[in-house]
């Protein structure tokens, strides 16, 4: 479908998309949903409801059984943030960088400046030289999100990225994210098992049901807020964690 089909404002619409696989497995139920161009959306479910299904469905990676996914631009105007940072292990972090610009054909002494540039937006000046078994978990996820955003996506896709970190790293990479997302305007499309991420990090959090995979509430989230510390320990975060806290718990009855 082309993309005059769609509002300007809306980057990307799942039009009524279902996904059965192979061996019967219902994984998406007929997802209707529109994203605004520039928002943080999350999307927050219990294990096993479609999240990722639905992410690679976006990324086009894997097709809707039924249902439309209608993106602005190509797919190249995608980037992927997967749980494991993915990197290859004897490839500094600059080269692990480049390499979305190195198969997309750009120059190498361009791609070696953008993917500095890329390093320097996640915090890493100082480690392009650095393999990835010198840095730390978090480190890697950052060079692993300065891949994802070498090649200036109009959307970012991040599945369950800071899962495995640590809760202090876990808070500085999502306050850093939020940066990242101010400076880049993407649209960024957030799994996450956590409530609290989720309220943290979006405007908007849309929570889904298992069994077939479905959304269940969509709730809108301050976007006034100013993220911090602060934010973190305000009544407005707690009644707006309680509110989403409340939504998942009746997705996993529903
Ligand atoms: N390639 C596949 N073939 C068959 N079934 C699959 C496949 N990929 C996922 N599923 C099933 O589809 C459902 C949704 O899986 P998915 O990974 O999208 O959920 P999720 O919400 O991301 O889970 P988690 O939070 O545990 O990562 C699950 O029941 C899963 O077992």
């Amino acid at each position: 479908m082309t993309e005059t089909a769609m509002d300007i404002d809306r980057v990307l619409e799942l039009r009524n998309i279902s996904k059965r696989f192979g061996n019967g497995t219902l994984a998406v139920e007929n997802l209707g949903l529109s994203l605004a161009r520039g928002s943080f959306v999350s999307l927050l479910g219990p294990s096993g409801c479609g999240k990722s299904t639905v992410l690679r469905m976006i990324a086009g990676l894997s097709e809707p059984t039924s249902g439309d996914v209608v993106r602005q631009g190509t797919k190249g105007a995608i980037g992927f943030v997967f749980q494991e940072p993915t990197l290859m292990p004897w490839e500094t972090a600059l080269s692990n960088t480049t390499l979305p610009l190195d198969l997309a054909g750009v120059p190498r002494d361009e791609a070696r400046r953008r993917a500095a540039e890329a390093l320097d937006k996640v915090g890493l000046k100082g480690f392009e030289d650095a393999l990835p078994r010198e840095l730390s978990g978090g480190m890697k996820m950052r060079v692993s999100i300065a891949r994802a955003i070498v090649t200036r996506p109009q959307v970012l896709l991040l599945d369950e990225p800071f899962a495995a970190l640590d809760e202090i790293t876990r808070f500085k990479l999502n306050n850093d994210l939020l940066r990242l997302w101010q400076d880049q305007r993407f649209t960024a499309v957030f799994v996450t098992h956590s409530v609290f991420e989720s309220v943290y990090l979006s405007q908007r959090v849309i929570v889904m049901a298992a069994r077939p995979g479905r959304l269940h509430a969509d709730l809108a989230i301050s976007p006034d807020a100013e993220r911090g510390e602060s934010f973190r320990t305000s009544a407005e975060y707690a009644h707006l964690c309680r509110q989403a806290s409340e939504a998942l718990e009746k997705a996993m009855n529903a």
